[in-house]
């Protein structure tokens, strides 16, 4: 791609190489991919290994004044504080100032961050969900019942596959966040030079024949049956759903929980229409994630009654 060498894989066989078993030689991201605060947002630095802590006793002991205390901006302070936790549920770090980076400058990187990997995903994911229902109303049918029945009480399965059903036909980015080969190595008895970028084009992978038969439509009923053992675990790559190895998505349990609840209910307080009872349209528009080309707008009816 221009003057980059680029190794774009298409099968699962081989995503599992570069992103399991080869995962240290493919940890990196490119540099150039830092339109994120010079290397200082989480997700798009080359090693993740900048952040260290902040701590107020750090600030106090670096005065340089002589005197036994030390002015702080509490607001910042705060703030730096919250993130932290966020950033600790999310990917069990906190926010680290370092030579190369300012606090102020890693918490815009992280904000800016967490919209793109963690709203961006679930938002355009939320979208993808209710669409296919409204042009499935079988199923959209068939989960209202199943959260009228169960909601409370069991595990939401048939909720589950429809997530999962969802995110294979539109991952939320049709190829992978691009990785670089950090040294020389073999992938499927190709010698891979050093400094090679790697796309896992996860769109192909997730509609490939040889594993899902009519890979293009919807079925969430094949992961209840023919299609059980396909997960997003670690190391399944016919289902890179939240990508593997090193730099696997960070915030999956979240992600999952979030969209979960989110279809739920609303499934379960409204129905949904289109205006004009015309099917949505599926076509993808131009963006960092796969989000839908036309807006998703909908006609609501409460299902439920207010109290
Ligand atoms: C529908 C929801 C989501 C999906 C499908 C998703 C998927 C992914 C995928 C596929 C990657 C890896 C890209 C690659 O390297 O090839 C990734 C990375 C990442 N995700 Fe998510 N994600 C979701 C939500 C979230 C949420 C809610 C958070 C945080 C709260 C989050 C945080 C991250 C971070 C920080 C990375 C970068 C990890 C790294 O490079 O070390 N994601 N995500």
């Amino acid at each position: 791609m221009g003057v980059q060498r680029v190794l774009i894989v298409s099968h699962h066989e081989t995503a599992k190489e570069c992103l399991t078993i080869k995962d240290k030689a493919f940890y990196t991201r490119p540099s150039t991919l830092t339109l994120s605060y010079n290397h200082a947002m989480f997700g798009f630095d080359p090693y993740a290994d900048q952040w260290r802590q902040m701590q107020l006793y750090q600030l106090w002991d670096g005065k340089k004044d002589g005197s036994d205390n030390v002015l702080v901006d509490m607001k910042n302070l705060f703030e730096n504080t919250t993130l932290n936790m966020i950033l600790r549920l999310i990917v069990g770090k906190r926010i680290l100032s370092s030579e190369k980076h300012e606090v102020d400058t890693i918490n815009k990187a992280t904000y800016l961050g967490l919209i793109i990997t963690a709203s961006d995903t679930t938002t355009v994911t939320l979208t993808r969900a209710l669409s296919l229902l409204l042009n499935n109303k079988v199923e959209l049918k068939r989960l209202q019942q199943e959260v009228d029945i169960h909601v409370g009480k069991d595990r939401l399965v048939y909720l589950k596959v429809i997530i999962k059903e969802t995110l294979r036909l539109y991952p939320v980015g049709l190829l992978s966040v691009p990785y670089k080969s950090m040294e020389g190595c073999t992938v499927s008895g190709y010698h891979i030079p050093a400094g090679t970028r790697l796309l896992v084009n996860l769109s192909k992978v997730h509609r490939d024949p040889r594993v899902w038969s009519d890979p293009c439509d919807f079925r969430p009923q094949m992961f209840l049956t023919t299609h059980k053992d396909k997960d997003f675990k670690w190391g399944n790559m016919e289902l890179i759903l939240f990508s593997s190895g090193r730099r696997m998505c960070p915030g999956v349990s979240l992600a999952v929980q979030v969209l979960e609840l989110v279809v739920a209910s609303v499934v379960q307080g409204f129905e949904l229409k289109t205006p004009l009872g015309e099917a949505v349209d599926m076509t993808e528009g131009i963006g960092l994630t796969n989000l839908k080309a036309t807006p998703l707008q909908l006609l609501i009816t409460p299902r439920l009654p207010s109290s």
